[in-house]
């Protein structure tokens, strides 16, 4: 089976996505393609001190083999990048990134896109409304419905609501959404993790569950019910449980994955837990995407104090989707 062919873009050149990515010189890792500005990583090498060869790379030309070599599609930024400074300026090349990436997936030229962390406050400073990639992907690939995923030391964590106003969270949770959110949960567990019965837990959205009503009735009108249609399905799936209780060792011991409902629910367990070696999958995408746990962490960059981890498995995860999708489409002998 030949190797995944993978894209990195790059994602906010000030932040510390040039750092890591000039610095997978260093790993042994299959060729993959960076998609980013070659002046703004060769000037971050040279400040990291880190000796790499970046060579400009497009698509008509052979996918590289080379692994000592770090091809990149070039997409150049409006204005040269300092590490840590924001420049609004620059905010178009790197959704321009993002759309070469997904063109290029979307006509089989590549197997996968792994995301650098870009920042969603400066890309509306441009003027751009962009909320994050996985609702971004969502629109550019026609999908209405995805679902984030984050998985870092044998803890899954997905999310029925991303990023939105808290004030904006209880009127978000509805049951079809809910329903779906599950579906593409379990399916993302079958197609891409290979788990045949996955558990599900899923969380309440208030707390202890709304205490059998007396502190929200969300768990009673919507989560419940959807919980036990699928469960007359024959899904192994639980809930509405109190997040403050489904968090803990006992009860996690027995799950595959988790549904929280909001942002800030699930992702501080997770982060608490696995930070900086976790992977963001987008779940429900015709394309596979993965990325990093963190952010830009703009006072980071170009300090060679950014860690790496995250990227590694983000790259890793990203090609065993790949390699697990390509066996599920081998026909049976
Ligand atoms: N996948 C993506 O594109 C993501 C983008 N963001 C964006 O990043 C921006 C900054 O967000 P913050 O909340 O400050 O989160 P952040 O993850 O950038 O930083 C949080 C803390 O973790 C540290 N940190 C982050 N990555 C690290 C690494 N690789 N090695 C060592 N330390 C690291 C930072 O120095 C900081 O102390 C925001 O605009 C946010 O929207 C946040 C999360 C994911
Ligand atoms: N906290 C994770 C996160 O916000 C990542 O968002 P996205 O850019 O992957 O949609």
């Amino acid at each position: 089976m030949s190797q995944p062919r993978l894209l990195l873009n790059v994602g906010e050149p000030a932040g510390i996505g040039p750092d890591l990515c000039v610095a997978l010189a260093q790993h042994a890792l299959p060729p993959l393609v960076l998609i980013g500005d070659i002046d703004c990583l060769r000037h971050r090498a040279l400040q990291l001190g880190i000796p790499v060869a970046l060579e400009p790379w497009d698509p008509d030309m052979p996918w590289p083999a080379d692994r000592h070599v770090l091809a990149v599609w070039p997409v150049p930024l409006a204005r040269p990048c300092r590490a840590g400074q924001l420049d609004p300026a620059n905010a178009p090349a790197v959704l321009e990134g993002l759309e070469r990436a997904v063109s290029l997936l979307q006509a089989g030229l590549a197997d996968a896109l792994v995301t650098g962390p870009v920042h969603k406050g400066v890309i509306n400073d441009a003027g751009i409304p962009f909320s994050g990639h996985t609702e971004y992907l969502a629109a550019r690939c026609g999908q209405s419905e995805v679902l984030m995923l984050l998985a870092g030391r044998g803890l899954r964590v997905a999310l029925a609501t991303t990023h939105l106003p808290l004030r904006d969270v209880a009127a978000a949770i509805n049951a079809d959404a809910l329903e779906r959110s599950l579906r593409l949960l379990q399916q993302g567990l079958q197609q891409d993790f290979g788990l045949a019965e996955p558990r599900i837990r899923v969380t309440g959205l208030n707390p202890h569950a709304g205490e059998s009503g007396h502190l929200g009735r969300e768990e009673i009108e919507v989560i419940a019910p959807v919980i036990n249609k699928l469960q007359s399905e024959g899904w192994a799936i639980t809930g509405p449980w109190p997040a403050d209780t489904l968090f803990t060792p006992r009860f996690l011991e027995d799950t595959d994955a988790v549904l929280a409902m909001y942002h800030d629910q699930g992702l501080p367990v997770l982060k608490y837990h696995a930070f900086g070696e976790a992977v963001n999958i987008t779940l429900g995408l015709p394309i596979v995407r993965t990325s990093v746990d963190h952010g830009t962490a703009l006072e980071l960059a170009g300090t060679g104090r950014a860690e790496i981890h995250s990227l590694l498995h983000a790259i890793q995860v990203a090609a065993e989707i790949v390699r697990q999708r390509r066996l599920n489409r081998t026909p049976e002998a």
